[in-house]
C-alpha cells in the first residue's frame, strides 16, 4: 500500500464501495494512461479490458481531445442553452450526430450522464403522451437485472433489486418484466428463437395486465450490460418492436453502453435490427473524457412534444461547451478513423473467436458470448446441470479479483465475468489481453478444485 493509497480513502466516500472495507484495504490510485493501458502509482501497467466503465471507446491518451478543451475552455468556458441562447459547440455537435444517427432522428436532448439520459426521457415520454392527448399513458416498463443509472428515475427504470431495497424503489408507474436470459430461463427443448418470442410476449402479458391505455413506453437495453452482457436472441427485439406497435407504445433502447460503435454498428439497436423512437446515450459519447450524455428524439416523438409548449426540463451543465466539443471531436475520431467498421470487420469477429476458443477449455466457464467488443461468460459450478455457484458474486469477485491481481481489468457483474475494451485495441493487443485471461483463469480453476475438493 503507497502513501498515496492511505490519503486515497480518508475523505472519498466511493461509488458502488463498501468504504469500510476500503479504509481497511485500502485502493489502487490510477495516476495516467494511454491506449488501452492504465497505470498506478506504483507503475503498474494495467490491461484496461472494461474501458474504464465500457465508455473509453477510442482508447486513452488522445491529446486531439485535450486540445480542443483548452481551446474551447478559453473561448467560451461556460453557458447555458437554456433561455433563447445557444454556443458553436453545442450547435456543432448536434448537427454531427444528427448526421451519425439512424433516419428518423434528427434533435438530440442534453444531459451531463447516462442517468440523467435515462430520467430526462422518463420525463420527456409522459409530457409526450400529455402534449399528444393521452395523459393517462404514464407507466414504463423495463426488464429485472436491467440498468440505467443511479438517480431515482434510473434506479426506478433498473431492475437492480439490490438498489431497489437502498432507498424504497422502483417510483410509482415503473414496473419490470424477467429478461431474455436464455442460458439460464429457457425450457427444455426450448430453442434459442423460440425463447426469444416467449421472453418478448412477457411484454405483451404486461400490458395487457396494466392496459394499454396506461402503458407509455418499453425500455431495455440492445444487450444488458452491468447486468451482465445478457445477450437476446435474435427474435427478441423485432417481436418486442412488434408489440409497442401494436399497443401503441413508445420503444426505448438504453444506448448508454451499447452505443457509439460498442456492437459493430454506431448504436446496439441498429446490430439488433429494430427502430427506436428515443434512445439514450452517453459514455462512449465523449470516451469518457467529459462527462455528457444526450438522447436521441425521434421524429414522431419530436412532432408531438412541439405541440406541448415549454417542457420543463434540463441541467445547468446540459449541453456543456467544452464537453460538447470534445464530445465532437470524439465523435468525428470514431467515424474519420473508420473505428467501428474496424470493429465490425475485423477486431470484433477476431476478439469473438479468440474468446470463445481460449474459454473452452475450462471446466467452470460456460455461455460464452459476445458481439463486436462487448463480450461475458459465466462461471457455473456444474456445466451439464447449469448448477450456479452459492452466494452469487462471490466466485465472480474472487476470479475478477485474480485478473486484477496480474494487471488485466474486467468486471464481475455476479457471476458474470464482462469485458469491453477500448474499441481501438488491436488484434495483438487480444492475443495479449486474452493469454494473461488464460493464465488468471487457470489459477482460478486450481484453486476452485481445490476448494471443492474435486
Ligand atoms: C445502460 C445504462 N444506462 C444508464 C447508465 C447510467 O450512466 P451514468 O453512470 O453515466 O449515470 C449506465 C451506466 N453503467 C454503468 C455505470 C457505472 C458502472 C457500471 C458497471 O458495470 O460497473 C455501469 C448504463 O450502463
Amino acid at each position: 500500500m503507497t502513501n498515496t493509497t492511505l490519503n486515497a480513502t480518508a475523505n472519498h466516500l466511493h461509488p458502488f464501495s463498501d468504504n469500510q472495507q476500503l479504509k481497511e484495504k485500502g485502493v489502487r490510485v490510477i495516476t495516467k494512461a494511454d491506449g488501452i493501458y492504465i497505470y498506478d502509482d506504483a507503475g503498474n501497467k494495467i490491461i484496461d479490458g472494461m474501458a474504464g466503465l465500457w465508455c473509453v471507446n477510442i482508447g486513452y491518451g488522445r491529446k486531439e481531445l485535450a486540445d480542443i478543451a483548452r481551446d474551447q475552455m478559453n473561448e467560451l468556458a461556460y453557458y447555458n442553452t437554456f433561455f433563447k441562447t445557444s454556443h458553436p459547440a453545442v450547435i456543432n455537435l448536434s448537427a454531427k450526430l444528427a448526421s451519425i444517427a439512424p433516419a428518423g432522428f434528427n434533435h438530440v436532448f442534453y444531459t451531463g450522464s447516462g442517468s440523467e439520459s435515462v430520467d430526462s426521457m422518463i420525463r420527456m415520454v409522459r409530457h409526450y403522451w400529455d402534449s399528444v392527448g393521452k395523459p393517462s399513458k404514464k407507466t414504463l416498463i423495463g426488464r429485472w437485472n436491467g440498468y440505467h443509472g443511479s438517480t431515482i428515475g434510473g434506479v426506478s427504470m433498473g431492475g437492480m433489486k439490490g438498489m431497489h431495497k437502498q432507498g424504497g424503489f422502483p417510483i410509482e408507474g415503473i414496473v419490470h418484466i424477467e429478461q431474455p436470459w436464455f442460458y439460464g430461463l429457457h425450457e427444455e427443448g426450448e430453442t434459442a428463437e423460440q425463447f426469444g418470442i416467449r421472453a418478448a410476449n412477457w411484454l405483451e402479458e404486461k400490458i395487457l395486465e396494466i392496459g394499454a391505455d396506461n402503458v407509455a413506453a418499453f425500455v431495455g437495453e440492445p444487450i444488458q450490460g452491468a447486468g451482465g452482457v445478457i445477450i437476446p436472441p435474435s427474435t427478441y427485439w423485432p417481436r418486442i418492436q412488434e408489440i409497442c406497435q401494436k399497443y401503441d407504445i413508445l420503444l426505448v433502447a438504453d444506448e448508454v453502453i451499447c452505443g457509439f460503435g460498442r456492437t459493430g454498428e454506431w448504436f446496439g439497436h441498429e446490430t439488433f435490427g429494430f427502430q427506436p423512437d428515443i434512445f439514450t446515450t452517453a459514455k462512449g459519447l465523449s470516451s469518457g473524457y467529459l462527462p455528457i450524455g444526450a438522447v436521441f428524439v425521434g421524429d414522431k416523438v419530436v412532432e408531438g412534444i412541439l405541440k406541448g409548449g415549454d417542457f420543463n426540463h434540463g441541467f445547468t451543465y446540459a449541453g456543456h461547451p467544452v464537453a460538447a466539443a470534445v464530445a465532437l471531436k470524439n465523435v468525428e475520431i470514431l467515424d474519420d478513423e473508420g473505428i467501428i467498421k474496424n470493429v465490425h470487420d475485423k477486431t470484433g469477429p477476431y476478439m469473438q473467436a479468440k474468446w470463445r476458443e481460449m474459454l473452452s477449455q475450462f471446466k467452470y466457464v460456460d455461455d460464452v458470448r459476445g458481439v463486436g467488443l462487448i463480450q461475458g461468460f459465466t462461471l457455473v459450478k456444474n456445466k451439464a446441470t447449469r448448477e450456479m455457484f452459492p452466494n452469487e458474486g462471490e466466485t465472480g469477485t474472487m476470479l475478477r479479483d485474480i485478473f486484477f491481481s496480474n494487471n488485466l481489468i474486467m468486471r464481475a457483474c455476479g457471476d458474470h465475468i464482462v469485458a469491453s475494451p477500448p474499441l481501438t485495441i488491436t488484434k495483438e493487443e487480444i492475443d495479449l489481453m486474452l493469454a494473461t485471461a488464460e493464465k488468471c483463469l487457470q489459477e482460478f480453476e486450481t484453486a476452485m478444485d481445490s476448494k471443492l475438493g474435486a
